[in-house]
C-alpha cells in the first residue's frame, strides 16, 4: 500500500488472536461420514459412541481354575482340602450354563461365562488341576475372581463423545461396545504449494541462488501430523500462470484446503500476492507476530479455505502452528484444536519486538521439573531464516506483545509442538 505520494504507509497489525478469530469463523467442520471401525484410527467421531451391550458382556472367570459354590470351600487349607467331584470343563466362549451341585465343581478358563449354580472362582494354583476331582487348598474369597456383566460399561452408555480423536485405545473402547461403524470427520484434503523460483528439490546440486525447499515437507507432515492428508505437494515458480494453473488443479481435485507459502511479502515477484490478493475472499495482512508478520487468508472463489503463509521456514512452522492447525482440526471437528501448554523459566534473555507477539523456538530442559527451563533453539535468536535450529526445537515460546525483552528467569509460556 502506499500514499499518494508513493511513500510506503504505516500497516496497521492485526492481533494474532483477532486473525485467528476470523480463521475460525471462516471454517467448519467437514460433512461426517460413516465408516467401518477398521478404517477410523486417525480420523475425529462425530458422534456419540453407545454402547450395545454390558461389558463385561456377562458374568465371566477371571482366572483359570474352578468354578465352585463358596459355601463348600470355606474350610479348605493346605492341611485340610476340600475335595470336590469335576462335573463340567468350561472353555471360553462356551455358551454352556451346568448345573453345578453341591460338592461339585466345574473347570473353568479365563473369560468363560461363570455357571449360574456357582457364585466364586478358584485359581488353578489353589488347587491339585485335578480333572475328574479336585482339591482345594486355599478358602477363597465370596465371589471371588468374577468379573461382573456391566461394571466396566452399562448397555445404554455412552463410551466415546464427538470430537474425540480416534486414538488404539478410544477404538478398543468402541470395538468392545459392540459398534461396526463409526460416523467420522474425513481427513482434510490438503494441498501443500511452496512458491518461488530459487527452490529446487532436496539433494539436488545447487546453482548459485538455489535453495533447498524444506518447506513443501514441513507443511506436509505437520498436515499430516494434525490429521489431515496432504493430496497434492509440490513447488511452483513464481510465475502467476503457473501458480493459477496448480489452484485450478487444486480445484479440479476438490481438495479442502490450500496452503501456500511465500510469496505474500512486497516483494515485486511475490506470486501469491499477485495472485490472491485480486481475488474478493483473500486478504492479505499484517499480524502483531513475530515471525509471521505476512499473512494470506480467505476463501478462493469455489470457496476452498487457502491460507498463504510467509516463505522464511521459521515463519511458515509457527504460522502453521498458530492459523492452519487450529483450522485442520476444527474442519476436523476436534473438541480441543490447541497445542498444549506449559509454564517455564527463560534461561537466558533475548530480544523480543514491541508491539508483536513473539514465538520463539525453545529447547526445553528438565521438563519434569515443577518449573521447566527452556533456551533459544535457533542460534542468533528468533531469525525467521533459521531452520537448522528448528530441529532441536521442542516448543515455541510465547512473548507478550507488550514485551521488549526478556529476561533470564522470566516466566514464559511455552506452546509444546513436539512431543
Ligand atoms: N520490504 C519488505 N520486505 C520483507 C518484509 C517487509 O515487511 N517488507 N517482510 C519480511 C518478512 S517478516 C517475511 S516473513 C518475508 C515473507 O516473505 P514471502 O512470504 O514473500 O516469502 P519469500 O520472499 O518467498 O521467501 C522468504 C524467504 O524464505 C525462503 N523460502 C521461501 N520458500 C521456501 C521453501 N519452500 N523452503 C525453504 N525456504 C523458503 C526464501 O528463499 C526467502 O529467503 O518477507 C520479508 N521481506
Ligand atoms: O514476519 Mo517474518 O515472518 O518475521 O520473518
Amino acid at each position: 500500500m502506499s500514499d499518494a505520494s508513493g511513500t510506503a504507509a504505516p500497516t496497521e497489525l492485526v492481533t494474532v488472536d483477532e486473525q485467528l478469530a476470523r480463521v475460525l469463523a471462516t471454517v467448519g467442520p467437514l460433512a461426517p461420514v460413516r465408516l467401518p471401525l477398521a478404517g477410523t484410527w486417525g480420523l475425529t467421531l462425530a458422534g456419540t459412541v453407545t454402547s450395545s451391550t454390558d461389558i463385561p458382556v456377562f458374568d465371566n472367570s477371571a482366572m483359570d481354575g474352578y468354578a465352585v459354590r463358596h459355601a463348600d470351600t470355606e474350610t479348605a487349607s493346605a492341611g485340610n482340602p476340600v475335595v470336590l467331584d469335576v462335573i463340567a470343563d468350561i472353555p471360553a466362549g462356551s455358551d454352556h450354563d451346568p448345573f453345578v451341585p453341591t460338592g461339585a465343581a466345574a473347570r473353568i478358563m479365563t473369560g468363560a461365562p461363570v455357571p449360574s449354580s456357582t457364585d466364586t472362582i478358584v485359581p488353578l494354583e489353589h488347587t491339585d488341576s485335578g480333572t475328574v476331582r479336585v482339591a482345594i487348598t486355599t478358602a477363597p474369597r465370596p465371589s471371588a475372581h468374577i468379573r461382573r456383566a456391566g461394571e466396566d460399561v452399562r448397555a445404554g452408555d455412552a463410551v466415546l463423545e464427538p470430537g474425540v480423536l480416534l486414538t488404539p485405545f478410544r477404538l478398543a473402547a468402541a470395538a468392545a461396545a459392540g459398534s461396526p461403524t463409526l460416523l467420522v470427520r474425513p481427513a482434510p484434503r490438503t494441498a501443500v504449494i511452496a512458491t518461488g523460483s530459487e527452490l529446487v528439490p532436496p539433494g539436488t546440486p545447487l546453482e548459485r541462488g538455489q535453495i533447498p525447499d524444506s518447506n513443501s515437507l514441513l507443511l506436509a507432515s505437520l498436515v499430516a501430523e494434525a490429521g489431515g492428508v496432504a493430496t497434492r505437494v509440490g513447488t511452483v515458480r513464481d510465475d502467476a500462470d503457473a501458480l493459477r494453473a496448480e489452484l485450478e488443479a487444486c480445484r479440479s481435485a476438490g481438495v479442502d484446503l490450500v496452503v501456500l507459502s511465500g510469496g505474500v511479502s512486497v516483494g515485486a515477484y511475490d506470486v501469491v500476492k499477485a495472485v490472491l490478493a485480486p481475488l474478493a475472499g483473500v486478504d492479505f495482512i499484517s499480524v502483531a507476530m513475530q515471525p509471521g508478520k505476512p499473512q494470506a487468508f480467505g476463501v478462493l472463489p469455489d470457496g476452498t479455505p487457502v491460507f498463504g503463509l510467509p516463505g522464511n521456514p521459521v515463519s511458515a512452522a509457527v504460522s502453521f502452528e498458530v492459523f492452519v492447525r487450529p483450522a485442520l482440526l476444527r474442519m476436523q471437528g476436534r473438541s480441543d484444536i490447541f497445542r498444549p501448554t506449559l509454564r517455564a523459566t527463560a534461561h537466558e534473555g533475548w530480544r523480543t519486538p514491541p508491539g508483536r507477539r513473539q514465538y520463539m523456538p525453545v529447547i526445553i530442559d528438565r521438563e519434569d521439573a515443577a518449573l521447566p527451563r527452556v533456551r533459544q533453539a535457533t542460534r542468533g535468536g528468533s531469525g525467521s531464516h533459521l531452520v537448522g535450529g528448528l530441529a532441536s526445537a521442542d516448543g515455541f515460546a510465547v512473548v507478550p506483545a507488550e514485551a521488549s525483552e526478556v529476561l533470564p528467569g522470566d516466566i514464559l509460556t511455552v506452546m509444546r509442538v513436539r512431543s
